[in-house]
């Protein structure tokens, strides 16, 4: 198996769905297949904070998951668990800068996906060395999903990776909505990673689409 292209991950980050059991009021299941229907391209499982499946429940849901993603062609990765990701065959992992180091991670799982969080220039440059093969940066916005995320920085650190010359595929993430995404794409990213705008919209389905248009129709300008 050969390391993902640049080109084929830049198409596929555009509308990246991030959940686990404790972001959903109704089953994740559901969720994800309305999701799934509305236009996302990409999918982490990330069952961790409060309330977190553990054990055999979480195995059994990632499972659950992610024969649903592949049904639907939608690449599957796990966040954090690189011996879960294993097990699973998964298409890939996201680790972030507290996680195991992405080079012995890289070595773990060959050429399956493998994204890294960034929070700055040097943090980025480390990771590609290190193997990464797309960057989630951010919180771009403030975020009440993750308890423990660094202060928003806003859509200029994207403009800033850019211009010092980042050129691997990128997503912004934290506080992303239908309402400010075209600002993330704008300022450098390649795509958009939410959790709450589509975990806990009325419709997941309508949240999605709507957050694809907003990509697409960014992502067309910049053409
Ligand atoms: C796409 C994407 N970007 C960033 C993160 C955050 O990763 P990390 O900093 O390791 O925090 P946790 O998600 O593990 O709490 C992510 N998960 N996905
Ligand atoms: C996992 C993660 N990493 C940085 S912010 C964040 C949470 C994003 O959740 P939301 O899209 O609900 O703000
Ligand atoms: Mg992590």
């Amino acid at each position: 198996m050969e390391r993902i292209s640049t080109k084929q991950l830049q198409e596929q980050l555009r509308v990246y769905f991030i959940m686990g059991s404790n972001n959903c009021e109704k089953h994740p299941f559901d969720v994800l297949t309305e999701a799934i229907e509305g236009g996302i391209t990409f999918f982490q499982f990330r069952e961790k904070g409060h309330g977190a499946l553990s054990g055999a429940e979480k195995v059994a849901l990632a499972k659950e998951l992610q024969a649903i993603c592949r049904k639907y062609s939608i690449p599957f990765l796990v966040n954090d668990d690189v011996e879960l990701a294993l097990a699973l065959d998964a298409d890939g992992v996201h680790i972030g800068q507290e996680d195991e180091r992405a080079d012995i991670v890289r070595r773990k799982i060959g050429a399956k996906i493998l994204g890294v969080s960034a929070h700055n220039l040097d943090e980025a440059k480390r990771a590609i060395e290190q193997g990464a093969d797309y960057l989630g940066v951010g919180p771009i916005f403030p975020t009440n999903t993750k308890t423990d995320a660094k202060e928003a920085q806003g859509v200029e650190v994207l403009r800033h990776l850019r211009e010092q010359g980042i050129t691997i595929p990128i997503v912004g993430i934290g506080g992303i909505t239908a309402d400010n995404a075209k600002e993330v794409i704008r300022a450098g990213a390649d795509g958009v990673s939410v959790i709450s705008a589509i975990s806990l919209a009325n419709s997941p389905k309508e949240s999605a689409k709507q957050l694809a248009k907003a990509v697409d129709d960014a992502l067309h300008e910049k053409k």
